[in-house]
């Protein structure tokens, strides 16, 4: 490996008790919420087919129309505390808030801009009672933070001319300010969330990211960041030139997930989704595979089963009311969790054999090994092979005790389980194994599960 100045900082997971709790979350909510939300993917009467909150890069869109908006932005139905007991009722145990997309809005009254909720008629600080709510709630709030800001005059894409520096030297001290100024008016914040960073002028940056990532951790020590946030000295992102994590999670899971362990690279993850195809601000006539629910928890679950985080993605309108898909969403996960949770919250991977009914989590703090089946087998049995060593100390329905479940040895650390008669499998259905590791020889032969 080479030497780095603006490299990765540690070598393997952090393992101080902040990042633990991070680790343990299993379920957050991601909120797209700004000036875009009031368009909602249409403009003079023309459907936007893009992202909803790129709207502004559309050429139907006029920009000093978009610009424009921040005079009527003024949501009534804006209600934090609604939104963070939907969130608590759904089981999100963090939450990420757009502080600034892309578009360069700030939800909070920024120093450094009139481009914020203090100039529009709402005229009040978005950001500051959301905290508030979420923290009441026990959820985990998280700030989004996109560096590219389309509305501030020294961002560019590319350093192509001195002018080009000069302009840009403001704009990274506007970015620098901007990032304290939210750690201040909000300490109680875990992380952040960057976005709009691959900018060719934002990753020759490196050593002045390096310093200021440097700087934000010693605002609010513990606090964590992704792999987004800043390239290295060779321009290298996410992974540092000796292919080393950048920050203290990889943050490459957008709308997408890892299939194998293989793929996380042992490194801590989230993966954030939407709930349309390809929408995170609101666009008020979705087109394409809405996702259900129990689409959404089988994308939770496999997060869950190899180390990671999954986020569902929120976008209220522009009145601040969520819309009624999202509610359902809410709903219905939180109706799983209800029942489920302990095969999610503070779960990871178990290095058994991957099987076709669905996807193992170990408990890290019960020791508990949960089989969460999506495809329930039309033999009513699920085999499971256990490693050798392992004792099956005893299998339930999650949430219920006594050995319902019908355990038949097949072969040698080999079995089926008996799924109970009527076991509604419209839902995914989870087993709770007890089990004892260690060298099963010594134990001479496996007692059945009683
Ligand atoms: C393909 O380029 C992009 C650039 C930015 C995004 C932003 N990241 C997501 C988390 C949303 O904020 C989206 O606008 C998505 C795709």
């Amino acid at each position: 490996s080479v030497t780095l100045e603006h490299g990765s900082k540690r070598l393997g997971k952090r393992t101080d008790p902040m990042m633990g709790v991070w680790r343990n979350y299993g379920l957050g909510q991601f909120i797209h919420w700004g000036l875009y939300a009031i368009p909602g993917g249409h403009w003079d009467g023309k459907y936007y087919s893009g992202a909803a909150e790129w709207i502004r890069s559309w050429n139907e869109m006029p920009k000093n129309a978009y610009d424009e908006l921040y005079k009527v932005f003024d949501p009534k139905a804006y209600d934090p505390k609604a939104w963070a007991k939907q969130a608590k009722d759904m089981g999100a145990k963090y939450m990420i808030i757009t502080t600034k997309h892309h578009d360069g809005f700030c939800l909070w009254p920024s120093q450094y801009t009139d481009y914020s909720v203090a100039k529009s008629p709402y005229n009040k600080d978005i950001i500051g009672p959301m905290v508030e709510a979420y923290d009441a709630e026990g959820i985990d709030v998280y700030l989004y933070f996109s560096v590219m800001d389309w509305n501030h005059p020294g961002y560019r894409s590319k350093l192509e001319t001195k002018e080009d520096e000069e302009a840009y030297e403001g704009f990274k001290e506007f970015t620098r300010n901007q990032l304290l100024e939210l750690l201040a008016f909000y300490p109680s914040t875990k992380g952040l969330w960057f976005d709009g960073t691959w900018d060719q002028a934002w990753i020759q940056q490196a050593a002045f990211a390096d310093e200021l990532e440097e700087e934000m951790r010693s605002v609010i020590p513990g606090l964590i960041i992704g792999s987004r946030f800043r390239a290295d000295e060779n321009g290298k992102r996410h992974f540092d030139t000796n292919g080393d994590l950048m920050g203290d999670y990889e943050q490459g899971w957008e709308r997408k997930m890892p299939n194998r362990i293989e793929d996380v690279n042992g490194n801590d993850w989230d993966c954030v989704m939407t709930v349309p195809e390809n929408q995170w601000g609101y666009h008020s006539d979705w087109k394409g595979h809405v996702k259900s629910s129990v689409e959404l928890i089988e994308m939770m679950v496999k997060a869950a089963s190899l180390d990671g985080n999954f986020v569902i993605n929120f976008g209220p309108d522009g009145q601040g009311n969520i819309r009624p898909e999202e509610s359902l969403i809410a709903k219905e996960v939180g109706e799983w969790m209800e029942s489920n949770a302990e095969a999610v919250y503070d779960c990871g991977y178990l290095d058994w054999e991957k099987q076709d009914w669905g996807y193992y989590t170990r408990n890290r703090k019960t020791g508990n090994v949960n089989l969460v089946v999506f495809n329930y087998p039309a033999s009513g049995k699920l085999r499971v092979k256990v490693p050798k060593g392992i004792k099956i100390q005893g299998i339930d329905l999650i949430g219920t005790n006594g050995g319902t479940i019908d355990l038949e040895e097949i072969h040698r650390d080999e079995y089926f389980l008996g799924l109970p008669k009527g076991t509604d499998h419209t839902k995914p259905v989870v087993l709770v194994m007890k089990i004892v590791e260690g060298d099963a020889e010594v134990q001479g032969v496996y007692e059945k599960a009683k």
